[in-house]
């Protein structure tokens, strides 16, 4: 609830809309007690008297009642009817989406096209005819109002509820026992409930201006009794003559219902989980750039990082989600960087293109060089020419990085196209060669088909025929095979190994696999919060890993044959980037630390090919675990 309301209010305008909402709502909550005349009694030698006259501070209207007094308790009624209207509809709109999405099929059906033949008469219309047919008064006007908003609730939550519906812990929900009704109340209601009340903060403002709308017409609030639609109904006839009898309640309609918007988009912002991370705003195409100390000289390489430093800045806090890494990678080479989950490595592998999301990300330190040029300091426009052109990505979850409503060659022909003009048949040519280069079977057919219609495995290789589509140098590979099964994966690294042999390609391989590692990779870089903690040959590193954090990640790998092996899962938990420890940061969980490891900064020692970030290396019998 702090944490909601400290994002709240970090949006200005909300807190101003927030305030302004809360000194309205407690002037009408003390009115009754507050020393003002009665707002229905008529004083006709009164009438139209100006504001700030004797004992009316506001003026009084055609009646000569007083229009401060007829105001506040305007107020307070406008208030109870447009929130009890705005409940009404929520509740009854969103249980009717709710049930529709969930049930889906025949019942949704029928429900929907309900909902439909609602919607398809204009709202005020609709209104209108209700009140119509029941007579008007504030409770009639208060039923039309809440029942013409029904289906707004009913469709947006239906949407929602039916994205939920078949999502894997609604299934586990089922396979445990839980009844239809037990799912919608612990699976699917505290889901959508935001979006509901999402829905219900920006719209409430709108459903006090209908029920004004409604009493302006008449046919809401009836006399003497005054809302402020009757206010400015009755003040119509003296608007020119008399203005301040309409300006009074008009200014406080638009005072209501700008602070419940302005409180309304707050809450949307601040309730929205991707906010909390304190991107208030939409990320930026390339990720801020801030560095305070003069870069390292770009190098040689054909990709090289040298103490990178990325960082995310959210609130007071700072994530040093990358501490100074340094890397490199040639032609035809395969580095892996391994680590365990929130090491930092894809931040490494996002701050070469600029793809860390900004804000909150900045990278704040080093180079990193392609072909010799700095691209931490490099325009948008130079990034995006380099991106999937000549430094290309794949990412774990092919069916989240390909779009869903374009068949894969539409998807390969735009990748060519967003970096040169391909005539559309070569463009189409070149997709089968592609998809024939990933071992598709059956390219030509293949091609025509949606990410749904394949198989993980064939996925992931279209995501690496994406990836080749512009002959790019390097190919970053984020945990490409994760997902996939054994056989899968092993036919995946073995294309990626393939096409690096044949294309002289580089690639960074990013793993938690010792396994993959040992497969792919000629080099491998260890990484633990956010550091590099050893790095070398692979066959180095794995024969004799020095550094206690990789022989230990090493001895978690399950070994086949091995069934009554001990896993050695590692005993605590890595440091939050945002707290990181003087010296080591794996000083806490090493058993061979000593005071002088949780003191100032340790580099990485380089020897031979090697390096280590360790004041106390171990050598391959040092630590009691059978590898
Ligand atoms: N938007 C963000 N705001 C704050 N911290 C972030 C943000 N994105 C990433 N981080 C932090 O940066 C660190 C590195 O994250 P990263 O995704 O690079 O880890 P990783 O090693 O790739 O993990 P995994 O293997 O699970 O993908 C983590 O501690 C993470 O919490």
């Amino acid at each position: 609830m702090i944490q909601f309301l400290n994002l709240l209010f970090r949006n200005r305008l909300a807190g101003l809309g927030a305030g302004m909402l809360v000194l309205i709502l407690l002037i009408a909550l003390i009115t009754p007690v507050l020393p003002l005349p009665d707002p229905n009694i008529t004083a006709t030698a009164d009438r139209f008297m100006s504001p700030f006259s004797e004992g009316h501070l506001l003026g009084t209207d055609h009646l000569g009642r007083d229009l401060l007094s007829r105001l506040l308790s305007g107020t307070r009624l406008s208030l109870a009817v447009g929130v009890a209207a705005a409940l009404i509809a929520t509740v009854i709109g969103s249980s009717i989406g709710i049930v529709a999405g969930f049930l889906g099929g025949r019942t949704d059906n029928i429900i929907m096209r309900l909902v439909d033949m609602l919607m398809a008469f204009p709202y005020i219309l609709l209104a209108l005819a209700i009140v119509a047919a029941l007579g008007p008064g504030l409770n009639n006007a208060l039923i039309a109002v809440a029942a013409v908003n029904v289906p707004f609730f009913a469709r947006n939550i239906r949407g929602v509820t039916v994205g939920l519906a078949n999502k894997e812990f609604v299934d586990a929900a089922r396979l445990n026992g839980m009844s239809n009704g037990q799912i919608i109340f612990s699976e699917i209601l505290p889901n959508v409930l935001p979006v509901i009340v999402i829905a219900m903060s920006t719209t409430i403002g709108w459903m006090i201006l209908e029920t004004a709308g409604l009493s302006f017409l008449g046919l809401g609030s009836q006399p003497p009794q005054a809302d402020l639609g009757s206010m400015l109904g009755e003040a119509r006839a003296a608007l020119i003559t008399f203005p301040h009898t309409s300006v009074v309640p008009g200014i406080m309609i638009f005072l209501i219902v700008m602070s419940i918007n302005l409180l309304g988009d707050g809450v949307r912002d601040a309730i929205d989980p991707r906010l909390k991370s304190g991107a208030l705003s939409r990320p930026l195409p390339a990720t801020i750039v801030e560095r305070k100390e003069v870069p390292p000289t770009p190098d040689k390489d054909l990709l090289s990082l040298q103490e990178l430093r990325t960082e995310f800045h959210v609130g007071e806090r700072v994530y040093k989600a990358v501490g100074g890494v340094s890397l490199k990678v040639n032609k035809g080479e395969c580095l892996g960087i391994i680590g365990e989950s929130g090491s930092g490595k894809s931040v490494t592998a996002l701050s070469v293109m600029g793809l860390v999301a900004s804000p909150p990300g900045k990278i704040v330190g080093g180079t990193v060089s392609f072909q010799g040029k700095d691209l931490v300091g490099a325009s948008y426009n130079e990034l995006r020419s380099l991106r999937g052109d000549r430094v290309a990505y794949i990412f774990q979850d092919p069916l989240s990085t390909l779009h869903p409503l374009y068949t894969v060659g539409d998807q390969l022909i735009e990748a060519m196209q967003a970096h040169r003009s391909v005539p559309q048949k070569d463009a189409q040519a070149r997709a089968v060669e592609l998809l024939e280069a990933v071992r598709i079977p059956n390219a030509a057919q293949r091609v025509k088909n949606y990410p749904h219609e394949m198989s993980g495995g064939m996925r992931q290789r279209v995501s690496i025929a994406m990836a080749l589509a512009n002959e790019p140098d390097v190919i970053i590979a984020d945990e490409p095979t994760t997902a996939l099964d054994v056989t899968v994966q092993a036919q995946i690294l073995s294309l990626l190994n393939d096409l690096r042999r044949e294309r002289d390609l580089a690639i960074v391989f990013i793993t938690h696999d010792f396994g993959v590692v040992a497969q792919l990779c000629d080099r491998v870089a260890v990484m633990y919060a956010g550091q590099i903690v050893e790095e070398g040959p692979t066959a180095a590193i794995l024969d004799d890993p020095q550094h206690p954090y990789t022989k230990r990640l090493m001895a978690c790998v399950p070994e086949l044959g091995g069934g009554k092996r001990e896993l050695h899962a590692i005993a605590g938990l890595p440091p939050a980037v945002d707290q990181l420890p003087q010296g080591c940061a794996f000083a806490a969980r090493c058993e061979f630390a000593q005071e002088v490891c949780r003191q100032g900064g340790i580099m990485l020692e380089p020897k031979g090919e090697r390096a280590v970030r360790c004041l106390f290396p171990v050598n391959a019998d040092q630590i009691e675990v059978t590898l």
